[in-house]
């Protein structure tokens, strides 16, 4: 897939991960909307990107991924503002085991959203050029962790829904690739949450053996992750993949049994 003239929505793109991924689309020529909750975060970044890549090349839209409304709006500006929408990143999450719900509704059910969002937007359904999306995962729905039962939890059900859906993709012939990306440890934000009871509750105690996995696994650097995800997008034959991405074996593939059914 060439990236020349491509147009991108990011989701949580402002720091992390996101925002890693952000720049590598930008310094393909792909333009960008970085959707994103934190409205300070978010313009800083702007300004940051500006100066970097030149104005006009991306804008950040203040979104919270959980107000089904207001993700229908980020699409629908991002296609007002530039367009088209062809790449879709599925990005943004959070770790909270105190507030579980909230968890599930950033890190799920949002995702879901997102993707039949894009769908809406890309479809060959509905009369699009196809695309492709992106919903980032974790080696959480691999190696579960007895700290976040339900962060893992909805790391396991981006899985299970992205293979579905892309499995769908295909038999209608929607011409969108839908894939999976599970890091492992990266060095964000999001890592720094496992020391709060805020963010942990009840679980906030395991948080010797969460460092301790951290130094037995090694901590990844975000550029490492944008440099899977854009081998994602750009491989026109991957569908339903899952990118697994650690220290020890760098970037590689889950593998799964031909399908049954
Ligand atoms: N950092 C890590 O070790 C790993 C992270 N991941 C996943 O990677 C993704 C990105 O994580 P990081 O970059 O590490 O996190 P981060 O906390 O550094 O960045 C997440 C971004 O998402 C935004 N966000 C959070 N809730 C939002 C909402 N309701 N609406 C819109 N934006 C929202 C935040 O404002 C922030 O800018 C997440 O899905 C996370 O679960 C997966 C494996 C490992
Ligand atoms: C606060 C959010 C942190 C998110 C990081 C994440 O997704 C963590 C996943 C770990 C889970 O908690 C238990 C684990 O073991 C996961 C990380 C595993 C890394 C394995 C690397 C294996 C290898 O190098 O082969």
């Amino acid at each position: 897939m060439s990236l020349t003239g491509k147009v991108a929505l990011v989701t949580g793109g402002a720091q992390g991960i996101g925002r890693a991924v952000v720049e590598s689309l930008l310094q393909s020529s792909v333009k960008v909307a970085v959707v994103d909750l934190n409205q300070e975060v978010g313009c800083e970044c702007k300004v940051q990107l500006d100066t970097e890549y030149g104005e006009g090349n991306c804008t950040f839209i203040q979104c919270d991924i959980t107000d089904g409304d207001t993700l229908k709006d980020a699409f629908q500006t991002t296609v007002d503002q530039f367009g088209q929408l062809d790449i879709v990143v599925n990005n943004a999450g959070i770790n909270n085991e105190k507030d579980w719900e909230k968890t599930i509704q950033v890190n799920l059910t949002s995702v879901i959203k997102g993707t039949y969002l894009a769908l809406d937007h890309m479809s060959k359904e509905h009369g699009k050029r196809g695309g492709v999306v992106i919903n980032v995962s974790s080696m959480a729905a691999f190696l579960h962790s007895p700290h976040q039962p339900v962060y893992t939890a909805t790391k396991h059900g981006v899985i299970g829904f992205t293979r579905a859906i892309a499995d769908a993709s295909s038999l209608a012939d929607y011409g969108v690739r839908i894939n999976v990306l599970c890091p492992a440890f990266v060095d964000t934000p999001l890592l720094h949450s496992v020391e709060n009871e805020a963010n942990m509750g009840k679980f906030v105690k395991f948080k010797d053996d969460f460092k301790h996995s951290m130094n037995k696994f090694g901590v990844l650097k975000p550029p490492q992750i944008a440099e899977g995800m854009m081998r994602m997008i750009m491989d026109s034959s991957l569908n339903g993949a899952v990118m697994k991405i650690t220290c020890s074996k760098g970037i590689h593939f889950h593998t799964y049994e031909p399908l049954s059914a």
